[in-house]
């Protein structure tokens, strides 16, 4: 009686009926799906900031800190390579405009200035060969600003120990990679560049270092357009022995190049010094200068011997700190001497754990020159040597 009295439905009625339900069904689902995920990443990134907060405050030294220690990256060595920090914007955004790349080292020679050659676009060179241990300070906050001080040279110099060193400082945010903006990317402009800094806060500097700005004609005045304050900090080192580093490092990735003494001397017997090969021409730190002192006024650029980084590590971040109007965070307690590697390496805050040094793109075996050569090579950077020490009021003691 009853079924007889119910509606009739029929089966594609039905069946449209049951696709709606279906459909609807689905629906909520998926809105459910969206709102757990959403809530469950929020709740994620509040755990990984309060962990910062308690780490902080357990590391004298560290409090500015609003990120994971150091010592909660990883155990992976430092300085060597990982991925780089994912909020520190080092990685250049895609582009179509053609780049000019300077040719440098072996292909160097026999130019007097360097040569400009078109090619496709680059990122910014050379990944950080350590992890910096605030490279997760102030990931998502605060705002990607211009540099305001800048490591501008020299190659081989000790650049990447400096920048390095001085990162560990919580005051200070570093861009890992070299952007290469005033040299070969600079017609990409200042937005491009500034991108590529990390997010800093008021109270940190923003720090990157381009060792080849140092003997690039245009740099003191495109870096001076871009801000007449900016820090200078310049690595200087035995230009004999820097001649030889950066002879070693093209070696080792052209392994078929001329003898160091081929390239070094235009005419052997009368031992007349080749300036126009770049492993020479670069340590001719007076001549490079000049233009430089155009631009800025020597009180604002700092001389680091690259020596002395070596044997005394935290003597010269000290006074890298001082220019930089940093407090001195960065002290021998960060520093130990790594014997297998033969050059001073960072301690982890809080201890233990793997050593942290430099790549072992660093402190390379140098290749054998005879000390007749390095004799000559002596007596004609001399005279350039003493003009250096003069103009910056520095004795560098290279003898
Ligand atoms: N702590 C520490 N560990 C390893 N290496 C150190 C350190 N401090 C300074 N140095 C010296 O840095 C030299 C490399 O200089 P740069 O970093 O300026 O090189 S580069 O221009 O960026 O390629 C590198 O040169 P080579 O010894 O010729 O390899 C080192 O002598």
């Amino acid at each position: 009686m009853y079924n007889s009295m119910a509606p009739r439905l029929s089966p594609r009625r039905a069946r449209k009926y049951l696709f709606v339900c279906t459909l609807c069904l689905s629906c909520t689902l998926l809105c459910y799906n969206l709102i757990l995920r959403s809530h469950s990443s929020m709740h994620s990134r509040d755990q990984s900031s309060m962990n910062s907060r308690d780490q902080s405050s357990m590391q004298q030294g560290y409090e500015q800190l609003s990120c994971p220690l150091p010592h909660l990256i990883g155990s992976k060595k430092l300085l060597q390579k990982i991925p780089p920090c994912p909020h520190s914007a080092t990685t250049a955004p895609p582009s179509s405009a053609p780049l000019t790349h300077t040719v440098s080292d072996i292909q160097g020679k026999n130019q007097t200035e360097p040569t400009q050659v078109t090619r496709a676009p680059s990122k910014p060179t050379e990944q950080p060969t350590s992890p910096p241990w605030n490279c997760t300070a102030t990931p998502r906050y605060g705002q990607k600003r211009l540099p305001q001080a800048i490591i501008v040279g020299v190659k081989k110099g000790g650049t990447r120990a400096v920048l390095e060193f001085i990162r560990v400082h919580p005051q200070v945010r570093a861009m890992g990679t070299e952007p290469h903006f005033f040299d070969r990317n600079y017609e990409r402009g200042l937005d491009w560049y500034r991108n590529l800094m990390p997010r800093s806060l008021d109270q940190q500097i923003t720090v990157e270092k381009t060792p080849s700005y140092f003997v690039t004609r245009d740099a003191p005045r495109r870096i001076a357009h871009m801000s007449p304050r900016v820090k200078l900090i310049v690595v200087v080192r035995n230009p004999v022995t820097r001649a030889i580093s950066d002879y070693t490092q093209t070696l080792s990735k052209k392994p078929d190049i001329p003898s160091f003494n081929e390239l070094a001397f235009r005419n052997r017997t009368s031992g007349e010094v080749d300036t126009a090969w770049n492993a020479i021409r670069i340590g001719l730190y007076a001549l490079h200068l000049q233009p430089w002192l155009s631009h800025f006024p020597i009180s604002q650029m700092h001389f680091v011997s690259g020596e002395r980084l070596i044997t005394d590590p935290a003597g010269e971040m000290a006074r890298v700190q001082d220019f930089l109007g940093l407090k001195r965070l960065v002290t021998d307690k960060h520093f130990y001497f790594n014997r297998t590697k033969g050059f001073p390496c960072l301690k982890k805050p809080g201890g233990g754990g793997a050593p942290r040094c430099l790549g072992k793109s660093k402190g390379r075996t140098h290749v054998q020159i005879n000390p007749e050569d390095i004799e000559q090579l002596r007596d004609f950077y001399r005279p350039h040597n003493i003009k250096f020490y003069e103009t910056v009021g520095q004795d560098f003691h290279w003898e």
